[in-house]
């Protein structure tokens, strides 16, 4: 499995605080990786750090074994971003949204329709899509988020909390999507507090927690050492509830 993102000994400090503490974090072809842990762990500062939001108080990024390219354009090629709160613009209709962000990586409105509308068909926003985004729901945002960042199919693509306010039905599909994304030979990291949903999805299991991983492995691994499920492994190890 070739190895498509590399963070090491990764920082971050919000003045005094410490929010991500040498986190080393990598992500293959073909993986899922769950970012687990409780509320202020660290995880969407990491996530915000690989995708070039938030720049690291120490520590180093690469894609493909290349540092992250100075030109962003140029290094949002490498991965796709899902925020927890989707930055849809204002007064343009969710098909607008898509053609835009398909622009800015510069495929045609062919190749964007091509690639996009299959999504808006599968997440069942077809009557929807030709209306103001800033109408819909915090779900389909989501949505319409996810098939912006699809569109030039990224070699990461990196999610945090995807399936929040998601009915049942899309964050299914959203599970498809993501599984045939990284069957493609592309790698996946996601941010959740759905234990159940880790681990059924996730090929990886990384637990945060102060800013630090406490715990990685598939999800077989960590059940198989003295705890019996994920979520002891996350309540023994956070002291978190998870209910
Ligand atoms: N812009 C900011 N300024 C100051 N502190 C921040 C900022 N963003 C995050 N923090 C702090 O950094 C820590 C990590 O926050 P972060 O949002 O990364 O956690 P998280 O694991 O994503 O939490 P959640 O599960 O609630 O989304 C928390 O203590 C948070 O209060």
């Amino acid at each position: 499995m070739g190895v498509l993102l590399q963070a090491r000994g990764l920082c971050r400090k919000y003045g005094d605080m410490v929010a991500v503490d040498h986190v080393d974090l990598t992500i293959c072809e073909g993986e899922i990786v769950a970012l687990l842990g409780p509320n202020g762990a660290g995880k969407s500062t990491t996530m915000k750090m690989l995708t070039t939001l938030l720049e690291p108080s120490a520590g180093e990024i690469s894609y493909l074994s290349h540092p992250v390219p100075q030109d962003l354009i140029e290094a949002k090629k490498l991965f796709g971003f899902v925020a927890d709160q989707p930055m849809i613009l204002p007064y343009v209709t969710g098909w607008e949204y898509i053609q835009f962000i398909g622009g800015l990586y510069g495929f045609s409105q062919r190749d964007i329709e091509a690639r996009a509308m299959p999504l808006v068909e599968r997440f069942r926003l077809t009557e929807s899509i030709h209306k103001r985004a800033t109408g819909y729901s915090h779900g389909m945002q989501q949505k319409l988020a996810l098939i912006a960042q699809l569109v030039h199919r990224p070699r990461v693509l990196i999610a945090d909390e995807p399936t929040v306010g998601l009915d049942p039905a899309s964050a299914a599909e959203m599970q498809a999507i993501f599984r045939e994304h990284a069957a493609a030979g592309n790698g996946i990291l996601l941010s959740t507090h759905l234990l159940d949903m880790a681990n059924t999805l996730a090929t990886r299991i990384i637990i945060m927690m102060k800013g630090r991983i406490v715990a990685e492995g598939t999800p077989e691994e960590l059940a198989n050492r003295e705890f019996d499920s994920l979520q002891s492994i996350f309540l023994r190890l956070t002291g978190e509830p998870t209910s």
